[in-house]
């Protein structure tokens, strides 16, 4: 990480930011929702009633004495953030650690009957049964008439823009779905990404998921055209070990994804056979590395991870926080190199997200002046803007 005391780390504090709307408002609205959709016992409403007021009031506490993972939060700062107000922590480290209190007060880690079982899960599926994703589902039978680089295209922009799909972002920005989707890159490396992975070539590809249902689908289906025409010999899925953000993706998403298209018609179940006979022969795996839940941006990644990365041909971040982790959770000026950011990456890596957060890097000058004059701060946090950012070393 270069020396930054020009992007300062991004702080929940400030109220009538973005980042304190989603500790005051985000938060207790998630909880909300999570007690709504599911018949919890007293125990688990007392749990989600403590941990509405200790994050929204109170302050940071250490975890349970048999939480399995308390030596690894030790190691990810929960000392140094102990009795701290969730508002005065990193922001990327207060929302992290909110799941993973979410998911002790629902039962998630305990050893009773509620183990395992995904408070998000309604959402989820919801979203991967909804009409919509029949739809687009449905719009892949136009594609194989189209030459390669164009399906290639089409492809890698349904999974971008799939990133809009975010359930815990549309809790708070309400009609975001709705609006014209500006479909503006701000950003689009997208020839430096196919220059990594030519047809026919021998590239390992890891793709670091981001939301389930409706951005999983998408980025499954590119997987499956990297791989049915040799532009990936290999991939890997990174997704996360329990959920987290309310929508990422799990293991458990992955299995519903992939019945959902091998549920389908035409070309949709075409890609399902292709994905299935790669997860059998070993040319896909799905991986739930610990970190990917961690509080900290990738650059304090560990050795193992690290040498994942380091040996893929190139490595792909999918979504926002994914990029917040990626360039580091700061204010950086807005025309930072993108390369500045990520050169502590053990490899060629891209990032494929809608803009969400206040985080950014790698734009013009005129690019930024546009968005300024066009929407003032609006373009950093309403999803209508994406890009498409490659660092190939
Ligand atoms: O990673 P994703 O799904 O694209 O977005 C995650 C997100 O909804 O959560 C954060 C705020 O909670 C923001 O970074 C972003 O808006």
């Amino acid at each position: 990480m270069p020396d930054t005391p020009f992007a300062p780390v991004i702080l929940g504090n400030e109220p009538g930011s973005f980042p304190h709307s989603v500790l005051a408002e985000r938060h207790p609205a998630i909880i909300r929702q999570v007690r709504d959709a599911f018949p919890y016992g007293p125990g688990q409403h007392r749990a989600l009633d403590d941990l509405l007021k200790s994050c929204t009031q109170g302050t940071v506490e250490p975890l349970p004495d048999d939480a399995p993972d308390r030596d690894r939060w030790r190691e990810w700062g929960l000392p140094g953030c102990s009795g701290r107000s969730w508002y005065d922590v990193p922001w990327l480290w207060s929302e992290s650690y909110f799941y993973r209190r979410l998911l002790d007060a629902v039962g998630w880690f305990g050893t009773g009957a509620w183990q395992g079982i995904d408070p998000f899960r309604p959402f989820k599926r919801a979203e991967l049964d909804a009409q919509e994703t029949d739809e687009e589902l449905a719009a892949l039978d136009a594609l194989p008439g189209l030459p390669e680089e164009e399906r290639a295209q089409a492809l890698l922009h349904g999974s971008l823009w799939g990133n809009r799909a975010d359930l815990g972002f549309r809790l708070s920005a309400e009609g975001a779905e709705a609006r014209e989707p500006a479909p503006s890159l701000v950003a689009d490396d997208s020839a430096a990404l196919w220059a990594l992975l030519p047809p026919g070539g021998t590239a390992t590809l890891v793709l670091v998921a981001d939301n389930a249902g409706r951005e999983l689908v998408p980025d499954l289906l590119l997987i499956a055209h990297l791989l049915a025409e040799g532009r990936a010999a290999r991939a890997v899925l990174h997704v996360k070990p329990y959920p987290y953000y309310v929508s990422d993706a799990t293991t458990a998403d992955v299995v519903d994804a992939l019945h959902r298209l091998r549920a389908a018609s035409g070309a949709a179940a075409e890609y399902a056979r292709v994905l299935w006979s790669a997860m059998a022969d070993g040319r896909l795996t799905v991986r739930a590395h610990p970190f990917s839940c961690a509080p900290l941006p990738y650059a304090e990644m560990p050795d193992d991870l690290r040498a994942e990365f380091a040996a893929a041909t190139l490595t792909v971040f999918k979504g926002d926080l994914n990029y917040r982790r990626l360039v580091g959770d700061r204010l950086w000026p807005p025309t930072t190199p993108f390369r500045e950011t990520t050169a502590y990456f053990p490899g060629p890596v891209a990032a494929l997200r809608t803009l969400k957060s206040e985080v950014i890097t790698g734009l013009s000058a005129a690019t930024e002046s546009a968005l300024v004059a066009a929407e003032a701060r609006r373009w950093r946090t309403s999803g209508t803007h994406a890009l498409i950012q490659v660092d190939a070393r």
